[in-house]
């Protein structure tokens, strides 16, 4: 089942190879857990879709996770955060969902059984809503390659207009440029849009997400230093 995602349908050119770090760290998070046990089977179970740093940097023990879509929204860097990405001086800009009803966003739903449940919730109330502003959402998510029927319930962080670090519509360039002078308690803005560009060239390379990438093509274009065939990232780390 293909939704038609933001922008054009048409695959990007091949994506450069990627080096075995950064696909390492993407893996950790897209990784397919052994299937859960019918112990586990027989627990209750969440699922949570993560589309921002939840794509590459999870940080809550799950039990297994699955690459697809929600419909209705679209991915911006429409979010200030003067924790992760930024500080009260020079506040980052990292991703939330708009409502849009022709698109959807691409990400990584985990499922998350037992005690984990309670766990990761804690663990993400303080990461997303305490220091993020988010706000939670029931949405329904839709596992790669499977149809209609595949559908899942999953509970989604979302940072609304009224939250108190929203910024709202920029021009990407201005968001890359925002972007290269943001760092935070997380680590650097420009690993935040690097890390989500490849997750979803190397997991979603069929879903185009054209905001994300005219970003990433502003900021390359202003710091091509931070762009090598093989390894963006390897001034960050
Ligand atoms: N809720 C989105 C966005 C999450 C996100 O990026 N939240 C920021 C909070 S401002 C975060 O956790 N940042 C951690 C980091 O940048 O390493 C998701 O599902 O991934």
């Amino acid at each position: 089942m293909y939704i038609k995602s933001e922008g054009d349908r048409k695959p990007r050119a091949a994506p450069p190879e990627p080096t075995r770090r950064r696909l390492s760290i993407i893996l950790t998070a897209a990784d397919m857990e052994p299937a859960p046990t019918a112990e586990q089977s027989a627990e209750k179970s969440l699922w949570i879709f993560g589309y921002g740093s939840l794509v590459w940097k999870p940080d809550f023990q799950f039990t297994s996770s699955k690459v697809g879509f929600i419909q209705g929204y679209s991915r911006k860097f429409w979010q200030g955060d003067t924790f992760h990405r930024g500080n009260e001086r020079m506040p980052g800009r990292v991703v939330t969902l708009q409502e849009d009803y022709d698109c959807c966003t691409w990400g990584i739903a985990y499922e998350v059984c037992g005690e984990q449940i309670e766990l990761s919730l804690q663990y993400l109330n303080v990461r997303e809503s305490v220091l993020g502003g988010y706000a939670t959402k029931i949405v329904n998510f839709y596992p790669q390659d499977e149809g209609p029927s595949g559908t899942i319930m999953a509970l989604v962080y979302i940072a609304t207009p009224q939250n108190p670090s929203y910024l709202g519509p920029a021009s990407e360039e201005d968001i890359a440029a925002q972007i290269i002078v943001s760092s935070g308690c997380s680590g650097h803005n420009i690993e935040y849009l690097l890390r989500l560009a490849d997750f979803m060239r190397f997991f979603c390379p069929e879903a185009e997400d054209k905001h994300l990438f005219q970003i990433e093509e502003a900021l390359i274009a202003i710091l091509p230093c931070f762009y090598s065939p093989d390894d963006p990232l390897a001034v960050l780390c």
